[in-house]
């Protein structure tokens, strides 16, 4: 999803706020030295070890060169230490610290450790209770405020998440018996895989990090290591450990990690990068960068537990259809081989089919996938759908468009063969939902230049003809109707 996705309104911008993995970018904003005396109290103090602000940990414990440390940390490291006396060179063995000498810390850390004080929006940092976890209708129903169809990926996602985090809960997750509620997704690109997982995140009120599997490379290799997920989502939860240990690890296009197939060469990087996830899937303890994104900076380290931590990967998995189409004729024909393949080639529910098998054929290895119970597809939209997906989300777009008209008291109106004319362009773009805003954006533009240059105009309706480019829109002043522009 893109940032486009939340440009016009008010509500939207609001939204974009509480989107966890853009939290950190404002809540990191660190001053300089010379700005700080003057805006001295406007300024909270925050934890060197934790990095959370006092408004979070309560009342700070003062050390030396200006470092402060939270209660909470300061029991950890009087627990760590054998004697009782803290001093800066102490801090700097308590385990989960870690620094290349004194004189580079004294030089760069705490002077930025302060952190402009968010005056109205404190923000609570509150844990998962029992009885917070909406019941799996109930989730369902949220989604289907934003995410238009794909009903079976909704109800098997909201059964997930709700087995899952019910077990956070109760601290059962170490039951042999239930497997943790890790999620694979199949479906075409632009079927709204990470807008669901977004959305999601969202509603449960937990930290997000989306990454890319194609950037993922093992340990030792030029790119990120795989446990670099688990700084993003620690910087998603504001740094706050536990906060983390409770989110959701979003990896996209999962599918290009596959081991390569119709090859003879050994593919080495895609199936390493499986193996190195393995133990993050099923729960270990990650040693991970506390505010930065890399191990090499000088900054202190924490530990994560992802036991917790509920993985969604997705990926689109072009031809797996065809292995599944090999598979079923197969199975089912003694003989009559390409009879049913053709029966399978009009098959729309194909994908759906999907078993374990079939993924293992297209190149994800057996640990992989069984770390991932719980798979579903998503399906490919089609016109309807993308009409839908206009009009009737709880931040649809043409909504988004209306409310910003409606600023200038101009109505505007869309005809449903517009609609029909957008969303089969958008086709055309096989790039599922994602074409929609472009193609709207386009032609936008101009409506958004012309109407507010004339306050006489009352409406505005948006026709077939306008967005074939053989016509224009139907433009109303207020009280009568005129005849169309172009
Ligand atoms: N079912 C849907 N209902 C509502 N909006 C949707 C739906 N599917 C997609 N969208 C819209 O299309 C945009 C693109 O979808 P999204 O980024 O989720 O695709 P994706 O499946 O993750 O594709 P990719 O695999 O290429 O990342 C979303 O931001 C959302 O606005
Ligand atoms: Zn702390």
């Amino acid at each position: 999803m893109s940032d486009k996705d939340f440009v016009i309104i008010d509500e939207e911008k609001k939204e974009k706020e509480t989107t966890p993995d853009t939290v950190s970018e404002e809540k990191t904003e660190v001053i300089k030295t010379e700005e700080k005396k003057e805006k001295e109290d406007e300024y909270e103090k925050i934890c060197f070890i934790c990095h959370r602000p006092e408004s979070v940990t309560g009342k700070m414990v003062e050390l030396p060169n200006n470092i402060t440390v939270c209660p909470d940390c300061m029991q950890k490291s009087f627990d760590a230490m054998t004697n009782g006396s803290v001093d800066l060179n102490r801090l700097m063995h308590i385990p989960g610290v870690q620094f290349l000498n004194m004189s580079d810390l004294e030089n760069t850390i705490p002077k930025s450790q302060k952190i402009k004080k968010k005056k109205e929006k404190t923000k609570e940092y509150h844990k998962l209770d029992i009885k917070d976890i909406p019941a799996p209708h109930k989730i369902k129903a949220r989604l289907d405020e934003y995410v238009v169809g794909q009903e079976y990926a909704k109800k098997a996602m909201s059964v997930a998440v709700y087995n899952h985090y019910k077990r956070v809960a109760t601290d059962t997750m170490d039951d042999i018996e239930i497997e943790k509620s890790n999620m694979l997704m199949i479906g075409p690109t632009g079927s709204g895989k990470t807008y669901l997982v977004k959305t999601l995140a969202k509603l449960l009120d937990v930290p997000l990090a989306i990454t890319d599997a194609t950037s993922l490379t093992e340990a030792g290799y030029i790119g990120d290591d795989i446990e670099s997920v688990v700084s993003k989502l620690l910087a998603a939860a504001d740094n706050d450990v536990e906060r983390a240990e409770q989110g959701i690890i979003f990896i996209d296009e999962i599918d290009k990690i596959a081991k390569k197939r119709n090859s003879n060469q050994r593919d080495v990087s895609g199936e390493s990068v499986q193996q190195g996830m393995l133990k993050l899937l099923e729960g270990s303890e990650v040693e991970v960068p506390v505010g930065a994104n890399s191990k090499n900076a000088m900054v202190p380290l924490t530990t994560v537990n992802t036991k917790n931590i509920l993985f969604i990967c997705g990926g689109a998995f072009p031809d797996l259809e065809e292995i599944i189409k090999e598979r079923l004729s197969k199975k089912t024909s003694m003989g009559f081989n390409s009879e049913l393949k053709d029966k399978f080639e009009h098959d729309k529910e194909l994908l759906s089919k999907v078993t374990v098998e079939d993924l293992r054929k297209f190149g994800m290895i057996p640990e992989f996938i069984g770390r991932l119970p719980i798979i579903f597809t998503l399906k490919g939209l089609d016109k309807d759908m993308l009409v839908k997906i206009l009009r009737e989300p709880k931040n649809a777009i043409l909504k988004q468009y209306q409310k910003l008209l409606a600023l200038d008291e101009v109505n505007l109106k869309f005809d449903d063969g517009a609609l029909e004319a957008i969303a089969e362009k958008a086709m055309e773009k096989d790039t599922g939902a994602r074409a929609l805003r472009a193609i709207i954006e386009e032609f936008m533009l101009d409506i958004m230049y012309e109407i507010p240059k004339d306050d006489s105009i009352g409406q505005v309706t948006i026709t077939r003809e306008y967005i074939e480019g053989t016509g224009g829109p139907i433009i109303e002043l207020r009280g009568q109707e005129v005849p169309r522009l172009n």
